[in-house]
């Protein structure tokens, strides 16, 4: 029998299988190659606590308009020089491999982009670059070398810089369908400018219209903290690994220095459950006790990890974004304690509500999901918070429909479970599904408390006005009853409202009032 192995590069097989990172087809491919970049972007940024301004251009060729030209400019950190066409052009290489709450987890989003440019239109990526504090402006024409996984690069240059720019601009020119992708682009800018208030971005589209999504704060969440494992996240073969690269000198050592959360007396308690003794060199376990010390640090009750790790948008944020994105009426937003998943992944749900005012009646909540700060628009069945709100009943809360209500859901985690290497659903993680669960049961609640005394203000009106509406024609009547002089229908009418007034307290003399107003009004028109 035949049994020829062959070994392919991760460039060819990004090549081959491009629907698995987002590339299936011309419209999905500019999406993604916008998400790829546009998130690459605010990485650079606000996690660097560096205000975000982000510009995005899709220019279409002349002559085939099912080509584009992606341009995407930031004002972050920027690449170093030697570094650039590695960062962008050999996968799997990425500086987000921490543990830390980022955009980007693979180092494989802008290889993606590199080689579905390079399949379709055989085109090299343009970078410019200008770090921090660096003086020049550095530039590199590349593609990727398929069958060595290695960047090919066509051109470099540098230059003093004339302006104090610093950040990283990139242009990838490829197959695209621009007419097919318009509306998820542009809801996906409307949903990031949701969750980023704090940036400035700028996209204009083919035809030359330009869609500005102004900063509408200037608080940023604090950025996030790299901090070390916790010692129930890990898998057997991680931390393998970390034996096997370890400096410590003794297996003790090497737990206390690894991890978080784990000091002299519960590395000598992991290690007493595990049956090793603690002065035996890292690297010299024996497979059997490195599956016994994998089972000790998993059963071992260590405190929960540290959230230092996570930058939730925070509920503030969220409103004020909900707030300028969809003018409602009402909106609540709610940011749960961090817990863990998997094991040992801290992550933090946070979920929003808006309601009413220009949003529009549907039969069922719009729903805009998010996971580290990333807007998902695909694959929204697929997702944990689609099961959680499927399943939640809104009867419980005042909300009929339709309904003008939309839902906001976000999870940030130093590690997203994600389905698939596109990013756009969350698999299910029972504690993540709990905690939205709990976070939408809260704002929910807050909701029906704006419901409930909505409707017994205009319960109050309606019961007001329908007094009202008789006080002229009643203070018309004693008057002429009266028939004395000096008791006029205004005088009685005055009266009558002081009376009413007397009697009145808090919303109910507030609401009084405001129709008095109306009353008077219609009279003197009259
Ligand atoms: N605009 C940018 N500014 C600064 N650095 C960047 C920029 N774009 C990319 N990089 C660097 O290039 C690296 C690789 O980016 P890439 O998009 O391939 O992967 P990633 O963002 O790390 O992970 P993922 O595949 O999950 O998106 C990043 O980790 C970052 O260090």
């Amino acid at each position: 029998m035949d049994h020829e192995l062959k070994q392919i590069t991760v460039a060819e097989f990004l090549y081959k299988e491009k629907q698995l990172w987002g590339f299936e087809n011309p419209a999905r491919a500019l999406y993604q190659t916008i998400r790829e970049y546009v998130e690459n972007a605010l990485d650079a940024t606000d996690l660097y606590g560096i205000l975000p301004n982000v510009t995005v251009i899709i220019e279409q060729d002349e002559k085939d308009k099912s080509i584009c030209t992606v341009t995407v400019e930031d004002n972050g950190i920027g690449i170093p020089p030697q570094k650039i066409a590695e960062a962008l052009g050999k996968p799997l290489v990425t500086s987000k491999f921490k543990i830390r709450q980022s955009r980007g987890q693979f180092g494989l989003g802008a290889k993606a982009v590199t080689v579905y440019a390079l399949s379709t239109t055989g085109s090299p990526i343009e970078a410019y670059s200008s770090p921090l504090d660096s003086e020049r402006v550095y530039y590199v024409k590349f593609s990727i070398d398929l069958s060595t996984n290695e960047p090919a690069i066509y051109a470099l240059g540098s230059w003093r810089k004339s302006t104090k720019w610093h950040g990283t601009r990139i242009r990838a020119r490829i197959r695209c369908n621009w007419s097919y992708a318009r509306s998820r682009i542009l809801k996906y800018f409307e949903m990031l400018a949701i969750v980023t208030p704090y940036a400035d971005i700028v996209f204009i589209e083919p035809d030359g219209t330009i869609h500005h999504y102004p900063r509408i704060v200037e608080k940023m969440p604090r950025p996030p903290k790299e901090v070390k494992p916790h010692p129930a996240s890990l898998e057997k073969g991680e931390l393998q690994m970390l034996l096997k690269r370890t400096t410590a000198r003794t297996i003790k050592e090497f737990l206390i220095s690894t991890f978080q959360r784990v000091g002299e007396k519960s590395a000598l308690n992991v290690l007493k459950l595990a049956g090793i003794d603690p002065s035996k060199p890292p690297q010299s376990l024996t497979d059997e006790e490195i599956e016994r010390l994998h089972k000790a640090l998993r059963s071992y009750k260590f405190p929960a990890p540290s959230s230092e790790a996570l930058a939730p948008i925070g509920a503030e944020l969220i409103e004020a974004g909900l707030k300028a994105i969809l003018k409602p009426e009402f909106v609540v937003a709610v940011t749960r304690k961090p817990r863990m998943h998997s094991g040992g992944h801290p992550f933090i749900v946070e979920v929003g509500i808006a309601y009413g005012g220009a949003i529009e009646p549907r039969e069922q909540p719009l729903l805009l999901r998010y996971a580290n700060r990333i807007p998902l628009i695909y694959d929204e069945k697929a997702d944990v918070a689609w099961k959680v709100l499927e399943e939640f009943n809104w009867k419980h809360y005042g909300v009929n429909f339709p309904a003008p209500l939309v839902v906001l859901t976000h999870i940030c985690s130093t590690k997203i479970p994600w389905k698939v290497g596109s990013k756009e659903a969350v698999a299910e993680r029972e504690e993540i599904k709990e905690e939205l669960h709990l976070a939408l049961q809260e704002a929910a609640r807050k909701l029906r408390h704006y419901l409930i005394e909505k409707r017994r203000e205009e319960e109050l009106r309606e019961k007001i006005s329908t007094f009202l509406r008789y006080i002229p024609e009643v203070a018309q009547s004693i008057a002429t009853i009266l028939g004395e002089d000096g008791v006029t229908p205004d005088k009685v009418q005055r009266l009558l409202l002081d009376t009413l007034r007397r009697r009145m307290k808090g919303k109910e003399l507030q609401v009084f009032e405001q129709q008095v107003k109306n009353l008077s009004k219609v009279k003197i028109e009259a």
